[in-house]
């Protein structure tokens, strides 16, 4: 086959407030977020092959190839191109992976190179499922993939399936990842957790567009509270950020972020941290990268 390498970011998220509604009866919880894109992300380059095969090259993530969200992501559109009763012999794939996203901070790398897969193998497969349908096969996999799916920053609710997006005012961020891990089912499940918060009505959206009065208003996260009290280093991590500015925790952590106004002063903010504290700073962006990027390669391949 002579199509050549696709490459594509798939570009980290931040939870720029996030509150728990309640508790369904499948043990999922109902949620409101917002989700903010970022300008950086892993950097996965995909080459069709002419068997079956899913060869994965991703050092840096601590799991069997075969649990590997990218691996489950590609076996999922596998079976979803054979049921379209199409004749596929060419549907393998070759991937390797630059992973940059720290696994498990909260910033949504593993659910967002799920996505990037997904959309990929869905454009070289030729398989022809529109975004509704891979986005339902990612919330199949993961609460967090279907935004990724979608490539907009949006508020989120459900189980962050429903999806409206919205425009946020273009901020510079610095995300500093505390020296811990944060299990994301073991937050949900610990009884502690806060899961009556009030919800924001769409109303409140105001057309759509979230200025900085709006974050001020609407800021915080429910699992913050409980991390810090159960993650010492998250806590220290945050307060030293908002010396410089409102910080927050992200999703499930253990990732921390404050935004700032110029690119300037978020490097500045990053140089200052304390010696052997992993951060970097990335700029919000509405759209995503990989659906830009994935649009260029259409148009010249
Ligand atoms: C908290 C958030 C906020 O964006 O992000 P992270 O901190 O993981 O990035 C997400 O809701 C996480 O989404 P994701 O990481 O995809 O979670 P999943 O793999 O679907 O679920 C892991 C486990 O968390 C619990 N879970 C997840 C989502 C949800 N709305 N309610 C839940 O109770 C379930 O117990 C599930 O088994
Ligand atoms: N490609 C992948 N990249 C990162 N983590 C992965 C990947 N595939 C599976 N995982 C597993 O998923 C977990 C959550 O990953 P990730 O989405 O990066 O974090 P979070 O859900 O906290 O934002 C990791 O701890 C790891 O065990």
């Amino acid at each position: 086959m002579n199509t050549p390498p696709l490459t594509l970011t798939a570009p980290a998220k931040l939870n720029l407030m996030l509150r728990i509604l309640g508790r369904r009866e499948d043990g999922y919880h109902e949620l409101q977020t917002v989700f903010q894109l970022l300008d950086v992300g892993d950097t996965l380059s995909f080459t069709p092959t002419n068997d079956r095969q899913i060869h994965l090259h991703c050092p840096g993530v601590d799991v069997p190839p075969e649990q590997n969200l990218i691996v489950r992501a590609s076996r999922l559109l596998q079976e979803a191109a054979l049921q379209q009763n199409i004749s596929r012999q060419n549907i393998g794939v070759k991937i390797s992976v630059d992973k940059v996203l720290p696994a498990g901070g909260g910033i949504g790398g593993g659910s967002s190179d799920a996505a990037t897969t997904l959309l990929a193998l869905n454009h070289l497969w030729q398989c022809e499922l529109d975004l509704d349908a891979l986005a339902e096969l990612g919330r199949q996999l993961g609460a967090d993939i279907p935004v990724f799916v979608r490539g907009a920053s949006a508020f989120a609710e459900g189980v962050g399936e429903k999806l409206t997006p919205v425009s946020i005012e273009p901020r510079w961020y610095v995300v500093l990842k505390p020296a811990c891990h944060v299990s994301t089912a073991a937050l949900f499940s610990n009884p502690r957790l806060t899961r009556d918060s009030a919800a924001i009505t769409l109303a409140a959206l105001r057309d759509r567009q979230l200025n900085s009065d709006w974050l001020t208003q609407y800021a915080g996260n429910d699992f913050q509270p409980l991390v810090e009290d159960l993650y010492p280093e998250v806590r220290e991590a945050r307060e030293w950020l908002a010396q410089y500015a409102d910080a927050f925790l992200t999703g499930t952590g253990a990732c921390v972020f404050a935004g700032f106004e110029s690119e300037a002063t978020a490097r500045q903010v990053l140089e200052a941290r304390p010696d052997g504290w992993e951060g970097f700073v990335a700029k919000g962006a509405d759209e995503s990268l990989t659906h830009r990027q994935l649009a260029n390669f259409a148009a010249t391949v």
